[in-house]
């Protein structure tokens, strides 16, 4: 079974994530992870971290010479601002003279750095962490719940993407349609998998231009106004073979399996499948995909459903949406509680996003690249690329020509 997990914290030394399960032979190099690493940190109403810092890629385990191993893929992203961090975040005791408001260099972020964060900010996980974990302090809270971790489910999903590739020739394409109230038109194309790079281009990974350049107006305009914006964001598989997941238990269930991952997604609020909450206000004559003989075989007059019935793949395009909500440390700060003192304080500010919609896609692109390839190999097996895509075409033949 293909599993993962993460480990590390926001401003801590690196993040690590282990991908186990992925067979041998999977072409992957560490630049193909530093790119994809770089189209997470994209998108226009980024804050200013996204500019100083870089990801610094090591391929630990798992792969040799360009190709898997059949072992677990270990990948450690280094945090180049660390230096600036290593006392506040040191996983070693350090000196209590070192921790104290003033660590004794003057610096005023030194000193920020090193204060106990007593102003939660409602709509993080601030309050309810340091209630849970029994801590005066969220600075524990706001370091793994932070979504600087997607970086590395983004370089564990790189290695994912690049299976479904080889395996099945399976592409994915990740494009915004929402920022704010700015949505692109319902009757707008869908991109796809050559759309990719001009999606990398644009400011807010969308292809239609005059909707873009809105989008862009609704940042900047948050941005004077002190405020953050949600959105919705879209991820499309090209390319599935019927049958991935399974309508025999819920937990088997395909969309169920993608809707937890992706909601899995720091700030991520709704998913939607096909046409999901559109759906809800059809007719069933308005609302199914019917089927119709055609010269290769089966095939779908509409893909309102979104390529999945009965929690498996139908062989549609897999469409998978996600609902961000804005981001919760607003500059025009938000009233809390100071609960060091019981005070009515503002929340914490001192940097962040206006707007992360286009980087949530690229997470969302990865997440659905993991669970599509843990699907897939749950399907076929294998323990190379070579055995796993010879019993996806034997799976693929054996099904009777008049049904395919
Ligand atoms: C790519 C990305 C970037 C984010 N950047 C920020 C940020 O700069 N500031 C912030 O407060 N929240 C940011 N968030 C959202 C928080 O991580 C999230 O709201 C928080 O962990 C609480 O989880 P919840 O919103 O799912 O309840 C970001 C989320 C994503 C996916
Ligand atoms: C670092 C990343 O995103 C961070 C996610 C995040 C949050 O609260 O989720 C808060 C911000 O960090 P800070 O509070 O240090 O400014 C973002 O920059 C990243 O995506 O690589």
């Amino acid at each position: 079974m293909l599993r993962w997990l993460t480990a590390g914290e926001s401003h801590g030394q690196a993040l690590v994530g282990i991908l186990e399960g992925v067979p041998a032979g999977v072409a992957v190099t560490t630049g193909e992870i530093q790119d994809a690493l770089a189209r997470r940190r994209l998108g226009h109403g980024r804050g200013s971290r996204m500019k100083f810092e870089r990801d610094e890629v090591r391929l630990l385990g798992g792969v040799r010479h360009g190709r898997t191993m059949g072992g677990p893929v270990a990948v450690e992203i280094g945090n180049t601002e660390w230096p600036k961090w290593e006392t506040v975040m040191s996983a070693d005791p350090v000196p209590r003279e070192a921790l104290l408001v003033d660590a004794g260099t003057g610096d005023e972020r030194e000193i920020a750095r090193n204060r106990a964060l007593t102003r939660p900010r409602p709509g993080h996980a601030d309050l309810v962490g340091m209630q849970k974990y029994h801590l005066e302090d969220a600075r524990p809270i706001l370091e793994r719940a932070s979504a600087r971790e997607t970086a590395t489910r983004v370089a564990l999903g790189t290695v994912a993407a690049a299976l479904l590739a080889q395996v099945a020739g399976v592409r994915l394409v990740s494009h915004v349609v929402a920022i704010g109230p700015v949505a692109v038109p319902d009757d707008a194309p869908l991109p796809g998998p050559d759309d990719v790079g001009a999606l990398d281009a644009d400011p807010v990974r969308c292809l239609d231009a005059a909707t873009s350049a809105a989008m862009v107006d609704e940042i900047d305009q948050c941005q004077k106004d002190g405020d953050t914006v949600g959105g919705v964001v879209e991820v499309l598989a090209y390319g599935l073979p019927p049958g991935l997941g399974s309508h025999v238990s819920s937990d088997r269930r395909l969309d169920a399996r993608l809707a937890g991952a992706i909601m899995g997604i720091q700030a991520v609020k709704g998913v939607e499948i096909g046409d999901g909450f559109r759906t809800a206000a059809r007719r069933g004559s308005a609302a199914h995909d019917e089927i119709v003989p055609g010269t290769e075989g089966l095939r779908r007059r509409t893909n309102r459903a979104g390529g999945t019935e009965g929690g498996m793949s139908n062989g549609e395009v897999l469409r998978v949406r996600a609902a961000m909500k804005p981001i919760s440390t607003v500059p025009r700060a938000l009233a809390t509680v100071d609960v060091s003192t019981g005070e009515v304080a503002q929340a914490i500010h001192q940097r962040s996003d206006v707007c992360a919609v286009p980087p949530a896609a690229v997470v969302a692109e990865a997440m659905v690249a993991l669970v599509l390839a843990q699907a897939l190999l749950e399907k076929v097996g294998g323990d190379s690329v070579a055995e796993s895509a010879r019993n996806l075409r034997g799976y693929l033949e054996a099904i009777p020509a008049h049904m395919r």
